[in-house]
């Protein structure tokens, strides 16, 4: 039933964001908004862990934010000095409170919690190893081996049981970790996914994956946590270590900046829609053509669209209204929930696009449901001339390092040229920006960034086979 599955995917959606505070009397309520501020980067499950100095205590919940916590919660059962949070997307594990995080465990040093953003590729090797010395797992995620590295007598008799810890992994993690005493908050060699430091008024130390949460609580963005670096945020104040080099070269993911972040946010050093703007200029520029106007797919289709019309000097006009109450339908788990969500998410204005030559910038084209849905309604709606152009190349490879579409067989692009896509989707002319035009909009050197969705080049090797519900035990049989 269309209802049924609607009240599932108001509670299934998106990626994984962190949140940390370190000092102030309210760190919970503060980190529920620094969670809130990044609901768009995971909406199945969230959680806050906080210290009062010496224990930890953290509660977790399935939905949004909004829905697992309430005022007195935060303000009575969190109340701490301290905190940590976590939004939820699952990229290992199915969606289930089990699997929410922060995890939070005692082991022979103490209490920890957890919070990760990104996807271990080597987490079954690992955890099998593990599992093989009479290890008992809480969970189905790939994050919660961590916990076990931890715990191992001979990781945590070393002077800096961290350190050791992270040399083990292999991925992408950015982590936040609650101790009774501080946080500690680190990047993965590559520095596949963003994490940021930043300072409130009052002189307090937070990290974030992104930097519209330091807006939201009216803190400044300090700078990046880089690539192979921990930061230690204390009592004391901050201070840093390496527990590696940095890759070569690093594996920033482009796709960040193509869809993931908030348009505010600045990712790797650079604002996001100013450089989806690019993308759309850069567009514009390698595929021009002559229509009566530019209309964006909302919603992160827009600054695209943007400088799609900048640049080739076309009108800019908006045909296709978002219900503002569906989120993100990209990373909704199922494909009849996507494309239900797609269904009532976006109408068309037939009295905008009747008769016209209309170009559609959208930022990424990956399964193909929102497209698949769009440009025959869009036809429907009498077009006269349809148009798309999308702001980053075919998506045609898996991704392994913490985005949901781990296998080709799911992808539009895979295995088709780009006039069969076109044709597929019944469209005039298709044109995606290449992976060129894409990496000169970055800030950074091509080399730096990971592009492996669309050019199958993956920087960190996937030796070991791959799934998702690989720790689930009816998935289990299944290898
Ligand atoms: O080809 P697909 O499998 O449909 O995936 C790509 C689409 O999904 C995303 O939109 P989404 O609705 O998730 O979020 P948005 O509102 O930020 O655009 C993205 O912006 C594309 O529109
Ligand atoms: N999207 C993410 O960063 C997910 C984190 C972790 N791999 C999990 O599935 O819980
Ligand atoms: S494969 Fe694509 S989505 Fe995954 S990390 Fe690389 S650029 Fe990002
Ligand atoms: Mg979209």
């Amino acid at each position: 039933m269309l209802e049924d599955s609607l009240l599932d995917e108001y509670e299934k959606k998106e990626k994984c964001g962190v949140f940390g505070i370190w000092g102030p009397k309210e760190a919970a309520q503060i980190t529920y908004t620094g969670l809130f501020a990044q609901q768009h980067r995971g909406q199945e499950s969230a959680g806050i862990a906080v210290t009062d100095g010496k224990d930890l205590n953290g509660h977790t919940g399935m939905g949004l934010v909004s829905q697992v916590f309430t005022p007195r919660m935060l303000r009575e059962e969190l109340a701490g000095t301290g905190a940590i949070g976590h939004v939820r997307y699952s990229t290992t594990g199915s969606s289930k409170l089990a699997n929410a995080q922060p995890l939070l465990r005692e082991f022979s040093l103490g209490p920890v919690a957890v919070a990760h953003n990104g996807n271990l590729i080597n987490a079954q090797l690992l955890r099998k190893e593990y599992e093989a010395h009479g290890h008992i797992f809480q969970s189905t995620t790939d994050t919660e081996i961590i916990v076990h590295l931890l715990a191992k007598p001979s990781h945590a008799s070393k002077a800096d049981p961290l350190i050791h810890v992270l040399k083990h992994l292999q991925g992408a993690f950015s982590l936040l970790f609650l101790f009774p005493d501080r946080i500690e908050a680190c990047r993965d060699p590559y520095g596949i996914r963003p994490l940021a430091l930043g300072r409130t008024r009052e002189g307090h130390w937070c990290v974030a994956s992104e930097t519209c949460a330091f807006d939201a609580i009216d803190a400044e963005y300090v700078r990046d946590i880089e690539p192979a670096e921990i930061v230690r945020i204390d009592d004391s104040g901050v201070s840093t270590r390496k527990y590696d080099v940095p890759a070569p070269e690093l594996a920033q993911c482009m796709f960040e900046h193509v869809y993931f972040s908030n348009p505010a946010s600045k990712i790797f050093g650079q604002n996001v829609h100013i450089t989806r703007e690019a993308m759309g200029r850069q567009l514009a520029r390698e595929a021009p053509v002559k229509a009566d106007f530019v209309m964006p797919m909302p919603d992160s289709g827009r600054s695209a669209a943007l400088g799609f019309s900048k640049e080739s000097k076309i009108d800019f006009e908006e045909g296709i209204v978002p219900n503002r109450f569906v989120g993100r339908t990209f990373i909704l788990p199922g494909q009849a929930a996507r494309d239900k969500a797609v269904a009532v998410k976006l109408n068309i204005i037939p009295d905008v696009v009747r008769d016209k030559r209309v170009v559609i910038v959208e930022d990424s084209v990956v399964r193909g449901t929102t497209t698949r849905s769009k440009m025959r309604a869009i036809r429907r709606a009498g077009a006269k001339e349809i148009h798309l152009r999308v702001s980053c190349p075919p998506i045609r490879h898996p991704c392994f390092y913490g985005i949901d579409f781990p296998t080709n067989q799911e992808l539009i692009a895979y295995n088709r040229t780009v006039q069969e896509v076109a044709d597929f989707l019944e469209v005039d002319s298709l044109a995606y920006l290449s992976l060129e035009g894409m990496a000169a909009c970055m800030r950074g050197q091509p080399k730096d960034y990971c592009s492996a969705c669309w050019s199958g080049h993956y920087k960190i090797p996937i030796d070991q086979p791959q799934s998702k519900f690989y720790f689930e035990r009816d998935q289990l049989k299944m290898f």
